[in-house]
């Protein structure tokens, strides 16, 4: 008798980046077109993935990773939680460009309920160069995706022989790599012989919130404003005259901004303006505050945008708001 084993099945969302970008030469690591190619030809340069799962391409958008915008967020959001439900799917793959994958990762931790595999990979050398690191990067991301362990993770990012959480990680550097990093978390795991090997079992992040965003057809503006040494405070009222519902402050160290620009902040959140402040600084929080804002805690600018977005579209209260964030 023949025992036929099969194959766990993975669909791998294209949404461009590096991982298919194409340069004119094979030397040419910067200044190449990202999402150039096609999703279905990076699974086909990889024939080793034939061997691990049953994979099915699906094309979503092919274009650098800062074009991604709010309706391209809910749309994968949509495919990852069609993916939980379906007894045709055991993971999911999603290729992405590194600029922001952060951003997307994070946005999916929070909106997907943890169930099956869902795996970001990306590259930072084009499909054209030497060394390209995309295809081995693709090959451990479906293999993470097809596998048990990866099971009630949330969103995990591969690159560079690493496993880290969505929840965590950042881009630490434009051009290594090695550019992922979560320094104050760490990796979740590795890759030993393109199999994935964990450091620690399955854990959610203290603060994670879950997001019901079934019926959301798009979200609210919300804008960042950096913090520097001589900040123009009227530049936050431009940005509330141009839509935005809610702002970030990239706060100098632990929550610092001008006097005279606190003074702009207290009037626009006076106006109904939701307030969050961050911290410019790669590591480290925001202590809780006992004023009308909020401190974002951990969380970095980008990342605490993409909550606040959530939690004005939810309907939240500045009151629930805050404990969201201020955990
Ligand atoms: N390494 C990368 O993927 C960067 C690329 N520019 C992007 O789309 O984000």
């Amino acid at each position: 008798m023949t025992l036929t084993i099969r194959l766990p099945r993975i669909t791998i969302l294209g949404t461009g980046g590096t991982i298919a970008g194409s340069a004119t030469s094979q030397t040419q690591t910067t200044g190449y077109q990202p999402g150039a190619i096609s999703i279905q030809s990076l699974i086909d340069a990889v024939p080793a993935i034939a061997q691990i799962a049953t994979v099915k391409g699906e094309q979503v958008a092919n274009f650098r990773s800062t074009e991604v915008t709010s309706p391209i967020l809910l749309d994968l959001c949509r495919r990852a939680r069609a993916a939980n439900e379906s007894d045709d799917c055991d993971g999911v793959v999603i290729t992405h460009g590194t600029d922001t994958l952060e951003e997307t990762a994070f946005f999916l931790s929070l909106t997907v309920p943890w169930k099956k595999p869902i795996v970001f990979v990306g590259a930072m050398r084009p499909a054209t160069a030497i060394s390209a690191d995309g295809p081995i990067n693709l090959l451990q991301a479906v293999t993470l995706a097809a596998s048990p362990t990866a099971l009630g993770r949330g969103p995990l990012v591969v690159l560079n022989d690493r496993i880290s959480s969505g929840f965590y990680i950042t881009k630490s550097s434009a051009n290594a790599l090695d550019t992922f990093k979560a320094p104050e978390q760490g990796h979740l795991g590795y890759f030993d012989n393109s199999q994935p090997k964990f450091f620690y079992s399955s854990a959610s992040p203290i603060g994670l919130h879950y997001f019901d965003i079934k019926d959301t057809i798009d979200l609210p503006q919300v804008d960042i404003v950096y913090g520097y040494q001589g900040l123009n405070p009227h530049i936050i009222t431009e940005y509330v005259r141009a839509g935005a519902k809610g702002l970030i402050l990239a706060t100098m160290g632990n929550g610092g901004w001008t006097i005279a620009g606190m003074e702009v902040v207290r009037q626009v959140i006076e106006g109904g303006v939701i307030v969050v402040h961050s911290h410019r600084s790669q590591d480290g929080a925001v202590s809780s505050s006992v004023d009308i804002s909020i401190s974002s805690g951990l969380l970095s600018p980008q990342k605490s945008r993409i909550m606040l977005q959530l939690a004005l579209s939810s309907g939240y209260t500045l009151e629930q708001t805050k404990s969201i964030f201020e955990i």
